[in-house]
Formats: C-alpha cells, sequence, structure tokens
C-alpha cells in the first residue's frame, strides 16, 4: 500500500481514514478485506511524505517467528515507537535485551499463585462492595446506561489493591483517593501521549481548557505514584510482612544493588506502566464481554448453567472454583479475539532477517527483512484471520475450550507475552462469575432498533493507544 502520511505517525490518526489515509483505523474498519484485496497475509505500508514503512502481519506464524525466543533476538522494540508510554521512565514493557530480562526479574516474583489468590478475593469482595454501594441490593432491576465506567473501576481497584498493596474503597467518599478521578486521569494522559511527547511543556501552562486538562491529568497521576511511595514508607514499617506485590519489589529494588536493582525513573516508568496497561486492557475486555452475553442470551444461559453446576446459587465462590470455570473465561478471551485491546505489536530488525509466510497449504514464500526495518503485528486483522478463525466476525466461546494457557494470542506469544495474564485472567473469571449468578444481562435497545443493529451501534470500536468498544449499555436483571 502506497500512502502519503505512515499510520503509525504524528498527523495520520488524526484525520479520518479513508483512501488515502489509513491512520489507525485501517486495522479496524478495513478488518475485513485489506488482506484479501492484497491477496497476502502480511502487506507493506510504504509513506512517499511523511513516516516510516511498515511490514504488517496477521499471519500468526510470521507473528510467532517475531514473538519467539529466537525471535526476541532478531527484533526488538523501537525507542522511537515506545516513547508514549516512556514518558514516566523506561519500563518492562519498552525496554529489550539485559535491562529487559533484569526488569523481569525484579517484577516476575510478583506474579505468583499466592497473588492470584488474593486477586479473586480482592475482585469478589469489590464486587459485593459494588453491590452494595450502587444501591443494587435493594434491586430487581438495574438499568446501567455506560457499563465501561463501572469495569474501569473495578479493575483499577484490584489492580491497586493487588499490585500495589493500597487499598482503595468502592465508595470514594471512604478514601484519601478518588479512584473515578484517577481513572478519569489514566484515561486522559492514554489519549493524549502524543500531544505531551510532541508540545514543549510550557505549552500546557497556557489558558487553553483542553490543554490544561491534559496538564491536570498528568498532575493528578504524578502525585498519586508520589503518594504510593510515600504511603509505602509509612506500610514497611506498619506492616513488614507485606512484601511481595509488583509495588514492593519495586521499591526494594531501589535498595538493592547489581543486577537486581532500579533507578527511581523506573520505578516510576514501571509504576505508570502497570497502573496504565493494567485497568484499560481488562476494562475494555470486559465491556465487550458483557455487551456480546447480553446480546447473546443463548451463551449467556449456557455460561449461566456452568456456574450454577460449579456452586450453588448461595455458596460463596472460592479460587479454587476458578479452574472448573473454563466456559466463562473462553467468553472473556472470545471477546477479547473481537477487540483486542493491545492491538499492534511493533519490533523493529536487528539484523537482516528473513520471515516464512504460510497458506492454508503450509510455507507458501518468504520476506526478507534488512537491519532497522519495522514490523508490526496487525492483533486485530491476526484474531479476524479467517485462515486462523473461521467466521471471525461471530461470536464463539467454544473456540477457546481446550486451548493453553501459553497458546492465548491475545496476550502475546513467546517470552515477551503478556506478565499479567494469569492476574488479568482470574479477576475476569471471578467477576463476571459473580456478575452472571446473580444478574440475567439484557441489551437495552432504542426504538425500533433490532438486535443485529444494536451490534453495530454499541460494538463498534474506538482505536487509540488501546483499543475498544464505545459506550456499552445494559440492563440487570436479577436471577434469585
Ligand atoms: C485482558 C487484559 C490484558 C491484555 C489483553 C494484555 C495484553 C498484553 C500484550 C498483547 C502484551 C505484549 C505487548 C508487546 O509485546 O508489544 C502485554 C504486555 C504486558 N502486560 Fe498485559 N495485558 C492485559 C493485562 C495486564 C495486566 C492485568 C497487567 C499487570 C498486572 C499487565 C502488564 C503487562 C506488562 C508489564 C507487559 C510487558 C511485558 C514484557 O514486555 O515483558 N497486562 N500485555
Amino acid at each position: 500500500m502506497r500512502v502519503p502520511l505512515a499510520p503509525i505517525s504524528l498527523i495520520a490518526p488524526i484525520l479520518p481514514c479513508c483512501g488515502i489515509n489509513p491512520g489507525l483505523e485501517w486495522h479496524w474498519k478495513w478488518r475485513n478485506q485489506v488482506y484479501q484485496r492484497f491477496r497476502s497475509e502480511s502487506l507493506s505500508i510504504i509513506p512517499f511524505l511523511f513516516g516510516q514503512p511498515f511490514l504488517y502481519t496477521s499471519s500468526i506464524e510470521v507473528a510467532n517467528q517475531i514473538l519467539s525466543s529466537q525471535g526476541t533476538q532478531n527484533f526488538k522494540k523501537s525507542a522511537q515507537f515506545v516513547t508514549p508510554v516512556a514518558q514516566y521512565g523506561s519500563n518492562l514493557f519498552t525496554s529489550n535485551g539485559a535491562e529487559w530480562r533484569r526488569h523481569r526479574r525484579i517484577m516476575g516474583p510478583a506474579f505468583t499463585n499466592d497473588t492470584y489468590s488474593m486477586v479473586w478475593d480482592e475482585t469478589a469482595s469489590i464486587y459485593s462492595e459494588m453491590c452494595s454501594a450502587e444501591g443494587w441490593d435493594k434491586l430487581q432491576t438495574v438499568n446501567i446506561p455506560v457499563v465501561n465506567s463501572l469495569t474501569m473501576k473495578v479493575a483499577l481497584t484490584v489492580l491497586t489493591r493487588c499490585a500495589y498493596g493500597q487499598h482503595l474503597p468502592w465508595n470514594m467518599s471512604e478514601g484519601a483517593i478518588d479512584v473515578h478521578q484517577l481513572a478519569e486521569a489514566l484515561i486522559i494522559v492514554s489519549e493524549t501521549f502524543m500531544e505531551r511527547i510532541v508540545l514543549p511543556s510550557w505549552v500546557f501552562k497556557l489558558p487553553i481548557s483542553h490543554l490544561r486538562k491534559i496538564e491536570a491529568a498528568y498532575d493528578v497521576l504524578t502525585r498519586h505514584m508520589d503518594g504510593l511511595i510515600q504511603g509505602h514508607r509509612v506500610d514497611a514499617v506498619d506492616k513488614p510482612s507485606r512484601k511481595y506485590d509488583v509495588f514492593s519489589l519495586l521499591l526494594d529494588a531501589r535498595e538493592a544493588e547489581g543486577k537486581l536493582s532500579m533507578t527511581n525513573h523506573e520505578i516510576m516508568g514501571n509504576t505508570f506502566f502497570v497502573l496504565w496497561a493494567g485497568h484499560e486492557t481488562m476494562s475494555h475486555i470486559w465491556d465487550a464481554t458483557i455487551g456480546l452475553l447480553a446480546l447473546y442470551e443463548d451463551i449467556q444461559d449456557e455460561m449461566y448453567n456452568e456456574i450454577i453446576q460449579v456452586v450453588a446459587t448461595d455458596e460463596r465462590l472460592s479460587f479454587k472454583d476458578a479452574n472448573k470455570l473454563d466456559k466463562i473465561l473462553c467468553c472473556f478471551l472470545e471477546a477479547g479475539r473481537l477487540f483486542p485491546a493491545g492491538y499492534l505489536l511493533m519490533r523493529q530488525a536487528t539484523t537482516d532477517t528473513v520471515l516464512t509466510t504460510y497458506d492454508e497449504n503450509g510455507p507458501n514464500g518468504s520476506i526478507t527483512l534488512e537491519t532497522g526495518a519495522n514490523v508490526c503485528i496487525d492483533m486485530i486483522g491476526l484474531h479476524y484471520n479467517p485462515r486462523h478463525f473461521p467466521h471471525p466476525e461471530d461470536y464463539r466461546p467454544s473456540r477457546w475450550y481446550g486451548v493453553p494457557e501459553t497458546e492465548l494470542s491475545l496476550f502475546s506469544l513467546g517470552p515477551r507475552a503478556c506478565i499479567g495474564r494469569k492476574f488479568a485472567l482470574t479477576q475476569a473469571c471471578c467477576f463476571l462469575t459473580h456478575l452472571l449468578r446473580d444478574w440475567k444481562l439484557e441489551i437495552i435497545l432504542e426504538k425500533e432498533e433490532s438486535r443485529t443493529q444494536w451490534r453495530s451501534r454499541v460494538l463498534d470500536a474506538k482505536v487509540n493507544m488501546t483499543f475498544g468498544v464505545g459506550d456499552v449499555p445494559v440492563r440487570l436483571v436479577r436471577r434469585v
């Protein structure tokens, strides 16, 4: 494809997606035609005015060659393309080679079964806090105009409790930190990464409301992260036993020396990245899952039956039940396939490399990349590739029955796959199980709207730094 502006550049994404400017939206808008049009599962987009060429692939075999252990030696994350998420400091996501191994070694021990058990318990407790604080306990039917603001709050509260050891209450009037304000700040920061990088810092002090809003969001976030560090110092004296959440390990690394040490800048970088990536991805996929289950009642009924076979309606659900609730998890994975939150995996060749391409009959050719060439795994293209996922537009959780955790493409593959995968799956399973056991989910239709029209209207995606559905309106009807 030859275009004036590279899709991954400063200007193209803010202009509308059209034939001469794919922007970032082409991944979503052209998902069912672009690779077919070029008769290839990998295509290059070459800009002739501005930006850099990229090779995009929707093939899982090509993705595997880039993401495997061998691939990670031939491909790195280019500093230029990870700058937006390195503003607070370099971190696990932005680093390469020995630096990446050091970050992973420091943070890895926080992702254990004990943590996942805590994630389950905290998610269950946040669910019940939410039901009573929102007044649902006394209601038979609840209309939720925008489920997204609730899922965002659930994800952020679980994350702060389990990764940062900070007990944020659901009801913000009880706590010193306003969860809602923090969530808003994270959204603004995430949507304005580019402005922050391109414009000089004094510009944000000008009396222009949009710029002041960005400055205020950065300020809230910086104060929150400073507060975490200060609070942790006090807590470390009061509760020396609490040691193994991500944040405690990061702060321990500040005191350590050699291979297990981290600078203040890196601690801020990791604190920010986990806070941002760990809640936004979750909440986007919950929104899609809730919308899809409300839409497809037969699938929802199947899930409800699975739940009540595992645990009676009035019994407490425990972490031990998680591995008996496979189908629920598959509903989340399938929603994540249709709306993969981390939708661009960008890499740069560190050496001349040949990638083998495939079709339904096996290897069918090769692509030669020179050192410095940019590649991007198009996670939307890959998850809508009919060779990998027949009838890709259909919502079919059963595709994921029995697929091993290491093959869940949603979280990327190989050594750099998501470190928070099990953390995410545990809270997804716990939250959805509680919700579906207590409530039947229904869509809220507009006047004379069909279910198909509802899907096109509501389950359309927004493309930004992450990717997810827009506002999802649903109704909860009490089951028992
Ligand atoms: C459903 C939710 C999630 C999805 C879909 C998701 C997806 C991903 C993907 C695709 C990557 C690889 C990116 C790349 O290589 O370019 C990644 C990396 C990462 N994720 Fe997640 N993630 C989720 C939840 C979480 C959570 C809950 C946490 C933290 C508690 C987390 C922390 C990270 C970190 C730190 C990395 C960088 C890992 C590395 O480079 O070694 N993620 N995630």
